[in-house]
């Protein structure tokens, strides 16, 4: 069976930096795979080429077979990908029902509201606010409506960035509740996570970048444990690599 997601050999460059160096990864369907690294180790740009935001400069992204690379991002979501960008980016102006509503367009009208009810069990809060802007939200609720504006689909891939940069430990552990809930559907997920060790624990198979290139790779729990890993931890309770 062909990977959800096989990249080749993927060159990214802003004018002349070269940010993304040859990167070549597997993403089999329904697993989850975490790519972690230092800032600015190119993880956000792989993810951006997936979604047709950056242009590749060589190289080539296979989705269940078919050639990504070249196609225009808004159809994305009509294959089945969807991708929560750093920073969320959440329609400030809409409430959270009409959010939902533009997650889920695709559906019909009865799908929708089943889907909705899904999401609203996922992420409780959600529904206690769901009349409230988006924009009067909390950063944690704005994380939880972007990952449910995208799971609302249904995708066949979820790519996940940075899903729990700056919030609450409490609200950093239900952002990784429901990422590791995930497991238990049919749902691919690539997720890039500044929290490496705990996205390293909940991952199957995991990447690690440095300056534009893939330097390690391994099972999750694997490297979890892994001094070339733990090392980069010592001195603090950083969780950058
Ligand atoms: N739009 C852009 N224009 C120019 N350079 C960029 C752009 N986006 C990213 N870069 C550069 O590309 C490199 C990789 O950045 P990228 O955001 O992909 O890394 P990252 O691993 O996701 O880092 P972070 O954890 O800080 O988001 C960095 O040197 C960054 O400065």
């Amino acid at each position: 069976m062909n990977p959800a997601l096989q990249i080749r050999d993927l060159v990214l460059a802003y004018g002349g930096i070269t940010a993304v160096k040859g990167v070549s990864l597997d993403v089999p369907a329904g697993k989850t795979v975490c790519l972690v690294g230092a800032n600015g180790a190119g993880k956000t740009s792989v993810m951006r080429a997936i979604s047709g935001l950056v242009k590749a400069k060589a190289g080539s992204i296979r989705y269940f077979g078919d050639e990504l690379t070249g196609r225009h991002p808004a159809g994305m979501a009509a294959r089945g990908i969807a991708h929560v960008p750093e920073g969320r980016e959440t329609f400030q102006r809409l409430s959270v029902e009409e959010s939902l509503r533009m997650g889920g367009f695709r559906l019909p009208r009865a799908e929708f509201g089943h889907r909705r009810d899904a999401m609203f069990e996922t992420f409780p809060r959600l529904k206690e606010r769901r009349t409230q802007l988006s924009g009067l939200l909390s950063g944690g609720e704005q994380q939880m409506l972007a990952m449910a504006r995208a799971l609302i689909s249904n995708p066949k891939l979820l790519l996940l960035d940075e899903p729990s940069m700056g919030l609450a430990p409490n609200i950093v552990d239900e952002v990784f509740q429901v990422i590791a809930d995930l497991r238990q559907t049919d749902t691919t997920v690539l997720l890039v996570e500044q929290n490496a060790l705990r996205a390293l624990e909940l991952a199957d198979y995991a990447y690690v970048m440095e300056t534009g290139s893939i330097v390690i790779e391994g099972e999750g729990r694997q490297l979890a444990n892994d001094p070339r890993i733990t090392t980069a931890y010592l001195g603090g309770e950083g969780d950058c690599l």
